[in-house]
């Protein structure tokens, strides 16, 4: 998948949170790092209209997010940084089967397609699971689940090792790492951007450094401490 970038720019109110910023991202594996309140999370938003630019386009493909958004939310899934803000319904294999009904996906197809992608990332058993209690890194697994089954194409996900502790970070990594998808992934966790073909380092809203893992992470931990 293509994402395009051209001159955008995001303000609110008086406050230019990302100037002029112009990328194509075509790579499978993307790192997106920076300061707390460099732009991060506006960036990601941006990439499947959450955000809307104030100035320049962001291209998705063909599509524009100003004028294409819910084609674009199909094709461009988001993971949020916590996962009580993505998941709704009070049963697990509820909350996956939510999103499909409403795309027209078959009744009947339903069932089996939570199923599998559940099995997928190795949490079959929390099907029947209530969803409010279940543990931080369960939740952010089955937010993901919950974003993958829509079967994006591209996968956005907004600091997703957060809540979570060595061994579902590790895991995390590696269904980050075996994902058919294209992956863009905002994180503080320097490690986890191991094995990414493109990492860009957001500063003040601009992107000051765009390269290859083995330089950019350097050059940030230079320029950062
Ligand atoms: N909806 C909004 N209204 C006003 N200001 C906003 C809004 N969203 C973000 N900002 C501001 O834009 C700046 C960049 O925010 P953003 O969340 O993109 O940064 P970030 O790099 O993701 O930060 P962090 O690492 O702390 O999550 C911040 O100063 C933030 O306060």
């Amino acid at each position: 998948m293509r994402i395009a970038l051209d001159g955008v720019s995001v303000r609110f109110g008086p406050r230019t949170v990302l100037d002029a910023v112009s990328v194509e991202l075509t790579e499978r594996r993307i790192g997106v790092i920076g300061a707390n309140g460099s732009g991060k999370s506006t960036f990601a938003r941006l990439l499947n209209g959450l955000v809307l630019p104030s100035a320049g386009t962001v291209r998705v493909g063909a599509d524009d997010t100003a004028r294409d958004a819910r084609r674009i939310r199909r094709r461009v899934g988001f993971v949020f940084q916590n996962p009580d803000n993505q998941i709704v319904l009070p049963l697990v294999e509820e909350d996956l089967a939510f999103g499909l009904r409403n795309t027209g996906v078959p009744r009947k197809e339903i069932p089996g397609r939570v199923r599998e992608q559940l099995a997928d990332l190795g949490i079959a058993a929390l099907a029947g699971r209530p969803s409010h209690a279940l543990s931080g890194g369960e939740k952010q697994l089955v937010a993901l689940a919950a974003v993958l089954v829509m079967r994006p194409e591209t996968v956005v996900f907004d600091e997703p090792t957060t809540l979570l502790d060595l061994r579902n970070r590790n895991r995390l990594r590696a269904v980050i790492a075996a994902l058919p998808q294209q992956a863009v992934v905002l994180t503080h966790d320097l490690g986890l951007l191991d094995g990414f073909d493109r990492v860009l380092v957001l500063d003040a809203g601009r992107i000051a450094y765009d390269g290859p893992p083995r330089t950019a992470v350097p050059w940030y931990v230079a320029h950062h401490s």
